[in-house]
């Protein structure tokens, strides 16, 4: 099948851009996350990814996950999993869910530091 791969600048419906870099033969890839929502005001950074597709051999949409980590901003990781999906005229979505965990103070605080949540990506 034509190479369904993840390298290349995508926006979501926040505006927040994502370049995803070569995807490896193993369906390996990294890149930059440009968010344009910050929490606590901060300004907006690019912060790095990780992650890796699928590549199914007999076609299909490949799945996939990958890791941002919110250096600049604080001590906080999100976890994105999702597939790429492409509509009849050609255009391609990921839809994505998410898993943010921000750093607690405290084990007991532990209960309310991970929020969930939808991404729908279109190429920019
Ligand atoms: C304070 C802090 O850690 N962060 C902050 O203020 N903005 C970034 C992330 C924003 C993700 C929004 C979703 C998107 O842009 O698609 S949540 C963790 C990090």
């Amino acid at each position: 099948p034509e190479e369904r791969k993840l390298s290349g600048l995508w926006r979501n419906e926040l505006d927040s851009l994502m370049e995803i870099s070569a995807v490896r033969d193993n369906g390996d890839f990294q890149g930059k996350y440009l968010t344009r929502v910050t929490l606590a005001g901060s300004c907006a950074h690019a912060s790095p990814l990780r992650g890796a597709q699928q590549q199914p051999s007999e076609g299909g949409w490949p799945t996939f996950a990958f890791t941002v980590r919110w250096d600049k901003f604080s001590n906080a990781t999100t976890a994105f999993t999702g597939q790429c999906f492409m509509d009849t005229g050609g255009k391609e979505t990921l839809t994505t869910m998410w898993l943010l965990r921000e750093a607690v103070g405290s084990l007991e605080e532990d209960w309310k530091a991970t929020r969930v949540g939808r991404n729908v990506f279109t190429r920019k």
